[in-house]
């Protein structure tokens, strides 16, 4: 049997004209790619709705025709009815839909005035989630430069950066060894300052200072949070990747893999005198694996006298 197809008859005729509004690039600052996924007049839902009988009905119809003349009547109401506080809430609806006329624009970046917006916006904020995402499993951990060392002021910037460092290790309580840290951005900022001191919390009178076995309960080494700890659980930046720190001590093997793990990539340091120590043996070895350049601080002249100011025992 051949049968002819017939379509639809009245359905498609009622969602034409409101599928082609929402369509056309004169409301393209309205909030519709959003809305028009829950209307009933979008692509999507007119395939939906040629087959819904309730669109047959003479009331829906009378609706669509009162809203075809409707919505143009407020695109053009829309800069007048703005200029009113108080816009009767039947109004908010339709008004919902065409725009938001009270949106201040200036708020939005720059682009934000161009068509589909919202969604550059969404696409940005998702490249952020996936940089931070990245940050986070350490895909972007790569060698950072180490920071501009420009010369303003009496000194290289390295030489404020060290000071500082020696300065904070005068506040440690550690009667025997007082060390300290600076960890600087790529820009040339300090974003982090570390002694060493008890965890916070612990009182350094309540806890041993003396010497001794590391094992030993009754000595300072296994309770002591060492200046490189401190300076990156201080940090006033989201992390320190790509940072350089500048310490009055080279690194023991706990704070070198601290180090590494925290994405921090060079390292400057004023004294390695313990270097061979069982505590500090592999440093160098883990720190070179992973890539983290290391440098002593060499101070002369003027500079070797600054640090002796500080510290009397500086080398
Ligand atoms: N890179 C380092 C090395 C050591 N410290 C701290 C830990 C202790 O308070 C002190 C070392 O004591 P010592 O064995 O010399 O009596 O220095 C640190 O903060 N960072």
């Amino acid at each position: 049997m051949i049968e002819q197809f017939k379509p639809p008859s009245i359905a498609p005729r009622l969602t034409s004209f409101p599928f082609c509004l929402l369509n056309t690039e004169h409301i393209y600052h309205s909030p519709l790619h959003h809305i028009s996924s829950l209307s009933p007049f979008t692509h999507h839902s007119t395939n939906i709705s040629s087959t819904n009988p309730n669109l047959h009905s003479p009331t829906l119809l009378i609706f669509c025709r009162l809203c075809s003349c409707l919505l143009p009547l407020l695109l053009l109401l829309r800069p007048t009815v703005a200029q009113f506080p108080q816009v009767p809430c039947w109004l908010m609806i339709p008004l919902a839909v065409i725009g938001n006329p009270g949106l201040d624009r200036s708020v939005l970046p720059e682009n934000n005035h161009k068509p589909h917006s919202l969604l550059h916006l969404q696409r940005n904020q998702k490249s952020d989630v996936m940089a931070s995402k990245n940050r986070e499993s350490g895909k972007d951990t790569e060698p950072g430069p180490p920071p501009p060392m420009a010369t303003t002021g009496s000194y290289k910037d390295e030489v404020y950066f060290m000071t500082v460092a020696l300065l904070f290790a005068k506040k440690s309580p550690d009667p025997n060894t007082k060390v300290g840290a600076c960890i600087v951005n790529q820009e040339g900022k300090i974003v982090g300052i570390g002694y060493n001191k008890m965890p916070n919390g612990c009182e350094n009178a309540d806890f041993p200072w003396k010497r001794g076995k590391y094992d030993d309960p009754t000595t300072k080494h296994q309770y002591v949070c060492h200046a490189e700890l401190n300076a990156i659980v201080n940090k006033t930046s989201v992390d320190v990747k790509g940072c350089t720190i500048y310490v009055t001590l080279f690194p023991c093997n706990q704070c070198a893999r601290i180090l590494i793990q925290s994405g921090v990539r060079n390292l400057v340091y004023l004294s390695n005198k313990r270097k061979d120590r069982p505590d500090t043996n592999v440093s160098n070895k883990l720190l070179d694996t992973a890539g983290v350049t290391c440098r002593q601080f060499t101070a002369q002249g003027d500079v070797c006298a600054l640090l002796k100011s500080i510290d009397p025992n500086a080398e």
